[in-house]
């Protein structure tokens, strides 16, 4: 099977992270110290949760960390079964290595209800001396106060882009592939931040052809170029409707997108559009009307000639 990059490149220590340099560095006083609390992970997806947590556990246990590691996920079992079973069956375990605990990772610990949280809580404090957990969540507001507090926090934040880009250069290097400036921006920009989702883009990419340019990276991900969709919305800005729909309706046709796909572009474009603020928060307002409407149910063509026209009224104003 082909290798999947984002395994194959899966950082192996705290150093190969990439950003989140401040909570790297207190992962490291903990492997120094040999010793940690529970941790909370909270922060989006594709971020490096997972991977610090392996990193960490990799340089607290040695060669064999994966006996002192265990890693579940929270939303494929959301009740309290999962805590009473699974969870407190390795637990009670003794620690098989010489730091004397072992680690239970659990992964979007937010999926548990409230209930599985508070058994998880008496869990953790019963078996906290052979065990530690590392809880990971995208909110941590969802995460009940009394496992918060006896949790120390970290919180991760979407990566920066020359962090993705170098990461993504090297990758692509890597693999003896070629990739432009402006493919780079290109993923960075549909990635928002999410690392996992920039070198899936990049494999994908890759896979079409050695060289890898913006319009390789559009043509990968089946989604209609920046420039594109800027032109439709300045287009209508500028009074020009039938010339705008025209060319959304070219964009829907050729690349088969989905209004909502479509809707997800024109929000992302509308900050950098050079009109005015007040202009922008209408403008947003109403593509959130639009695609709820969509999501609901609502035909996307007449919701995407309702959204053009408004677009066309407002850019008159
Ligand atoms: N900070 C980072 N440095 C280098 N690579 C990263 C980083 N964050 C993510 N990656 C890459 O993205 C992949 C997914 O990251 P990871 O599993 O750590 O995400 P996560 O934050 O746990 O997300 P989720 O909440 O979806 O589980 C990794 O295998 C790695 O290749």
């Amino acid at each position: 099977m082909e290798d999947v990059w984002v395994e194959k490149y899966r950082p192996k220590s705290l150093d190969e992270v990439v950003g989140q340099d401040e909570i790297v560095d207190r992962l490291k006083s903990y492997v120094k110290a040999k010793t940690m609390p529970h941790l909370l992970f909270a922060g989006p997806a594709g971020t490096g949760k997972t991977t610090c947590a392996i990193a960490l556990a990799r340089e607290l246990f040695g060669e064999n960390w994966r006996a002192s590691f265990h890693e579940l996920n929270a939303s494929d079992e959301r009740g309290i079964g999962i805590v009473r079973t699974k969870i407190k069956e390795y637990a009670r375990t003794a620690a098989p290595n010489d730091v004397g605990f072992k680690i239970i990772f659990l992964d979007e610990a937010d999926a548990l209800t409230p209930d599985a949280q508070a058994a998880l809580r008496r869990t953790m404090e019963m078996y906290s001396r052979t065990c530690r957990f590392i809880l990971s969540c995208n909110y941590s507001s969802k995460i009940i106060e009394p496992i918060q507090s006896r949790c120390a926090v970290f919180r991760f934040t979407p990566l920066k882009s020359e962090d993705i880009k170098k990461r993504l250069k090297y990758i692509a290097d890597s693999e003896g592939k070629k990739i432009t400036e402006d493919a780079l921006n290109a993923i960075v920009y549909i990635s928002g931040g999410d690392m996992r989702k920039a070198i899936n883009i990049l494999q994908m990419s890759a896979a079409i052809s050695d060289t890898i340019d913006e319009g390789v990276v559009y043509k990968a991900t089946g989604l209609a170029k920046r420039e594109d969709v800027e032109d439709v919305l300045k287009k209508a800005l500028a009074g020009d409707f039938i010339e705008a729909r025209n060319k959304l309706n070219k964009l829907l046709v050729e690349l088969g997108l989905s209004g909502e796909d479509v809707i997800k572009q024109i929000h992302r474009v509308i900050y950098d559009l050079p009109i005015d603020d007040r202009l922008k928060v209408e403008l947003l307002d109403k593509t959130g009307e639009i695609e709820f409407r969509i999501v609901e149910g609502a035909n996307e063509r007449i919701q995407l000639d309702a959204l053009l026209a408004y677009f066309t009224l407002a850019g008159s104003k």
